[in-house]
């Protein structure tokens, strides 16, 4: 085992404030060693809660500084590449937020660059890898205990979201992560996406038409209907249906202490990610640093996974946009992510 891993954490923002919160307090054997973040009052509230944390504006400038041993990417996804490049020229371990970039070719760029080392340097932030409940779904499918898998209902509900959130990020920013999971649940890839339009929700924001229900199919046959939604106000809420041919499985339901009052019944529900998947992130981050520390690098998606779910979310925005169920072409995995 090496030292304690010195991380860099790019960008600190909302995520990035949370993974810095999740390296000092509950992460081992990694600290935050540098943090870069352009906003200064950003910086400097981040490095507050990263004692002995130096800060720099421009990742180029920490590189220089040799101020870290690996990177933690979390910056918005349209700054992804800018990072990643100089990090994997400076052949540095990176764990990426999703999505890997903000495009199959960009995404596709990365692999090239990074196929130039001698093995993946890239995990990508998909953390519900490392959520319990859909660890254990794929363990069922996989079994066949239940016989095959025919198809599932997912929700993906978000309390709301900053006036800032396009029509597109309905794909490229939330279903992204059903894009990579399922799949990796289902053990098949995506091979087509449709979108229908529902009743539009009319106290979502006046430029965004939703919810949505997403339609993929998967190689092996199996179909997933996805309803995305992104106004739900009373809380944020990701469940899973798998339906199988002797039974079924379902994740993600409210679960914690019951109180009866007033002839009610209720259970705490979650308002944003950060709680409901906590634990996911915390173990994603803990297993990248273990993987890192004893020279594996990535455990967890890599970049071409990264790649898949960015030619998934462009099939995704083309069925949103121009309709009709959209093919998703992808090529062989190569040997060097096998
Ligand atoms: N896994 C998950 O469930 C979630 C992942 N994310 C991902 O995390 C990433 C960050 O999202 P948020 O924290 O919501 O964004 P944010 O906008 O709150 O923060 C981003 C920060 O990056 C900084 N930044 C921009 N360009 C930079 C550069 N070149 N170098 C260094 N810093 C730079 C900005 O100044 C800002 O402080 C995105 O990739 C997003 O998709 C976000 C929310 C949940
Ligand atoms: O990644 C995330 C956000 O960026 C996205 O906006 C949300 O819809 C997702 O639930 C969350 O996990």
């Amino acid at each position: 085992m090496v030292q304690d891993l010195r991380i860099a954490v790019v960008g600190a923002g909302r995520m990035g404030s949370d993974h810095i919160q999740r390296i000092t307090r509950v992460v081992s054997g990694a600290y935050v060693s540098a943090i870069v973040e352009p906003d200064a009052g950003r910086a400097q509230a981040a490095a507050a809660e990263a004692p002995g944390a130096a800060v720099f504006s421009r990742i180029e400038e920490a590189i220089a500084a040799e101020a870290m041993d690996a990177v933690l990417v979390s910056t918005p996804g349209q700054f992804h590449a800018p990072v990643l490049e100089p990090a994997l020229e400076a052949r540095l371990p990176i764990l990426c937020e999703k999505p890997l970039t903000q495009d199959s070719a960009s995404s596709l760029d990365i692999v090239e660059l990074e196929q130039r080392l001698d093995r993946p340097h890239i995990q990508v932030g998909f953390m519900r890898r490392f959520d319990d409940e859909y660890a254990q779904l794929r363990e069922l499918v996989a079994s066949r205990a239940s016989g095959e898998l025919m198809m599932v209902r997912a929700a993906h509900r978000n309390p709301d979201v900053p006036e800032q959130y396009t029509q597109n990020m309905l794909i490229t920013d939330s279903v992204v992560h059903e894009f990579d999971v399922l799949p990796w649940v289902a053990g098949s890839r995506v091979v087509s996406v449709e979108v229908k339009y529902p009743r539009r929700n009319s106290l979502a924001l006046s430029h965004l038409r939703e919810p949505i229900l997403v339609i993929m199919e998967l190689e092996n046959g199996v179909l997933i209907d996805l309803e995305m939604n992104v106004n739900v106000q009373f809380g944020y809420q990701v469940t899973t249906e798998a339906v199988f041919e002797r039974g079924i499985a379902r994740t993600g339901e409210p679960s914690g202490m019951q109180v009866w009052r007033d002839g009610r019944v209720s259970t705490t529900e979650h308002t944003g990610f950060e709680t409901r998947f906590a634990r996911a992130y915390d173990a994603q981050v803990q297993r990248w640093v273990d993987a890192v520390r004893d020279g594996r690098l990535v455990d967890g998606p890599n970049a071409w996974d990264g790649y898949l779910v960015a030619l998934c979310c462009e099939a995704g925005v083309r069925a949103l946009t121009d309709g009709g169920v959209q093919s998703v072409v992808a090529p062989e995995r190569p040997a060097f992510y096998a």
